[in-house]
């Protein structure tokens, strides 16, 4: 054969991700992004010793020493203006309400007596420094925060909103464009003709693109021509860092695709992958613009979409594990594999198991309402045993 494995492709892939450019983003905006810098503490969390209870703020040494102890302040959270605890003195303190000078050791509400403006402390389990949040005992600062190249997700949001910021440093999304090609395709909501179909590659797209939370910039439908094909990924090529396109890209009569990126100028990185499904993919670069153009099959597109596209799509986004959903599981049944191409099976994996669906032609998509993954078959024709180790991508 004298197209390239799925290794070769994928290190192709891999060799030409740029790093996105580096932007700022109000906080709420930065969710789902990656890190573009090192982000360092600008204080200390806690930024003073405060309440983890509502309850009373004393002196650990004098209660020991039963010395009486006698409620003379009240302290809310959010006070500013603290007292400075005497001998003796306590006060009533509440959660998050700064721990005032003089006291080191709070105790529950629920375990004291007061009488006449005096507390007697009733916790047999009472500690020097019992329920109180030191100041820095979160993060000190000038500590490292969240690393570069880290996904910024809900957490990481609420995390770093606990040190003030508002914005941060991450790199920006490519904007992508879509071009499905087709005379036979027609959108929904239009009765079909005789040898139509509905056209379902730009929506499977658009949600392929949203679960890594980029929306398509452009999306265009394109009949089996070649000069509206030129023409289109020429005005696509002015708008777009990344083009997508399925569809006319194998060998018809009426597959233009490959010709028409060519009359383009864009540079063939690859075409043809020695994999089923998903085998007549076109990987191609103009200046610093790139084109995948996938096989108008449905469950080709889904799965050189998860192959290729998605991991250089995050990778310039700021991933930098291209294998983030790699995986091995043990096969539930034998399979016997049939020729050399490299297969990405739809199955489903469940505790250390992996089950392929029966449906697996790249026309059919009816096993995707149940695969949560593509199982990975290579090497040459052969047995594959019940238990033997596989590959497979989470998806
Ligand atoms: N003589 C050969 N014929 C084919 C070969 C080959 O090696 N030699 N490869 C086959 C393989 S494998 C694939 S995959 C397809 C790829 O073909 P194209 O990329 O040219 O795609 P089309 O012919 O345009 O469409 C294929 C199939 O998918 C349907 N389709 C296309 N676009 C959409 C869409 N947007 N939504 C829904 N369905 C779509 C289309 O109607 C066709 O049924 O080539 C084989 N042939
Ligand atoms: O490469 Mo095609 O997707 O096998 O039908």
């Amino acid at each position: 054969m004298n197209f390239i494995t799925v290794s070769q492709a994928k290190d192709i892939v891999k060799s030409e991700i740029y790093q996105g450019s580096i932007v700022k983003k109000n906080l709420e905006e930065a969710l789902y992004h990656y890190t573009a810098e090192d982000i360092y503490a600008p204080l200390d969390v806690p930024s003073f010793d405060n309440s983890a209870m509502d309850g009373y703020a004393f002196n650990y040494e004098q209660y020991k020493e039963k010395i009486p102890l006698k409620i003379s302040y009240t302290i809310q959270a959010g006070a500013t203006d603290l007292p400075i605890l005497k001998k003796g003195e306590v006060a009533r303190i509440y959660t998050g309400a700064p721990i005032p000078k003089g006291a080191d050791t709070v105790v529950m509400q629920e375990k004291i007596k007061e009488n006449l403006g005096e507390l007697q402390i009733q916790d047999s389990k009472i500690f020097q420094g019992m329920n109180v949040r030191l100041k820095a005992s979160q993060t000190k600062k000038g500590d490292l925060l969240v690393p570069k190249n880290t996904f910024i997700n809900s957490g990481i949001v609420g995390f770093l909103a606990g040190f003030g910021f508002t914005q941060l440093p991450v790199y920006a999304f490519p904007k992508v464009g879509l071009i499905v090609t087709g005379n036979e395709l027609v959108e929904a909501g239009k009765p079909l003709q005789q040898g139509q179909i509905y056209e379902s590659n730009s929506q499977a797209l658009k949600a392929l693109l949203q679960d890594i939370n980029i929306q398509p910039h452009k999306i265009v439908k394109v009949l089996d021509d070649k000069d509206s094909t030129i023409e289109t990924i020429q005005d696509f090529w002015e708008e777009v860092d990344i083009l997508i396109m399925t569809g006319g890209i194998s060998v018809g009569d009426y597959d233009f695709v490959k010709e028409a990126l060519e009359i383009s100028g864009v540079e063939k990185l690859f075409y043809k992958i020695q994999q089923k499904p998903g085998k007549p993919i076109f990987f191609g670069k103009k200046k610093n613009k790139y084109v995948f153009a996938l096989p108008g099959n449905p469950a080709s597109v889904l799965i050189n979409f998860y192959q290729y596209v998605r991991p250089f799509l995050e990778g310039i986004q700021g991933n930098l594990n291209f294998n983030k959903s790699k995986r091995t599981a043990r096969l539930a049944t034998a399979y016997k594999k049939e020729n050399t191409l490299t297969l990405f099976l739809k199955a489903i994996y469940k505790q250390g198991k992996v089950c392929l669906l029966p449906t697996q032609e790249s026309y059919k998509m009816d096993a995707f309402t149940k695969a949560n993954c593509l199982v990975e078959l290579h090497g040459d024709p052969r047995l594959i045993e019940e238990n033997e180790e596989v590959t497979l991508w989470k998806i």
